[in-house]
């Protein structure tokens, strides 16, 4: 087995479509299995590049979320701190946006040297017509909440795929839910017991078992009941109320704008 292949093969244990974009586009047209992403991933570039270009300034703070669309933000800020000089302090949400930065020759920053940053970019996996959105996809939603709730504005960036009227329309996954891992059966009986639905717990790709995140727990994907109207601020509240619930991919009244990359090349965005 060559390097890249291993390489391949081991992105990721709980977000697959990550391989598309840590691969150049020569290699991802030999992989038939991630060929049909490539237009997801040109959207995901061009809301990407649209959102750094708008929102990163010189002498600023970044949180850096996670996941595949992210990929293109860091892109973006390592062309334009080269090219316009910028000085930037990138702060990550996961291991992989640390990396990222690292790669990237971009600063590293955190949250005891930058406890206030100016904006944080970010992926999601859905996005709803108040712009809730649902996070934690690719198993990063504590550190991302955390840093999210440390910026003066939350950017969403991500393809037309995740643009919906009502949560559940086009994820289908369910709202991921972090949880310490002794608690995850009686916390999974409990949201069952109140809210109904399924939870189901996110095992792991390229490891025996769960998938367990960055901070060490398990997290439980709620696949809730679609015909039940949730205010979700309330739902957030009470899940975080059950002892054990570390945190959810629920972030109401977190973002400020949303951009989305269309089919069609072109970028729509959505403001709160
Ligand atoms: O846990 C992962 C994060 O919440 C991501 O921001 C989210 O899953 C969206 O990821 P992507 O940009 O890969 O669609």
């Amino acid at each position: 087995m060559t390097f890249r292949r291993v390489i391949y093969n081991s992105i990721s244990s709980c977000n697959q479509h990550l391989k598309s974009v840590y691969f150049k586009p020569r290699e991802v047209h030999r992989c038939v299995a991630i060929k049909s992403k490539m237009s997801l991933n040109e959207a995901k570039k061009i809301a990407a590049y649209r959102a750094v270009d708008e929102w990163v300034k010189n002498n600023t703070a970044v949180g850096i979320g996670s996941g595949s669309t992210v990929v293109f933000a860091v892109d973006r800020l390592a062309q334009r701190v080269k090219e316009e000089k910028l000085e930037v302090v990138c702060v990550p949400t996961s291991f992989q946006a640390r990396q990222l930065i690292v790669e990237n020759g971009l600063v590293l920053g955190d949250l005891d040297r930058n406890p206030q940053l100016n904006v944080a970019i970010d992926g999601a996996d859905e996005v709803d017509k108040d712009m809730v959105l649902i996070k934690g996809g690719g198993g990063c939603l504590l550190q991302e909440k955390i840093v999210a709730s440390c910026a003066e504005r939350l950017i969403i960036i991500a393809d037309y795929t995740k643009n919906s009227h009502k949560l559940g329309e086009q994820y289908k996954k369910g709202v991921p839910i972090e949880v310490v891992p002794l608690a995850y059966v009686p916390i999974r009986e409990k949201i069952q017991k109140q809210f109904g639905g399924e939870l189901k717990l996110r095992m792991a790709v390229a490891k025996a078992g769960p998938c367990v995140t960055d901070n060490g727990n398990f997290i439980l994907d709620w696949n809730f009941p679609q015909d039940v109207n949730f205010h979700w601020s309330d739902v957030n509240r009470d899940l975080l109320m059950i002892p054990g619930v570390v945190e959810t991919g629920l972030f109401v009244n977190m973002a400020q704008k949303a951009y989305f990359g269309m089919a069609d090349g072109s970028v729509k965005t959505q403001d709160k």
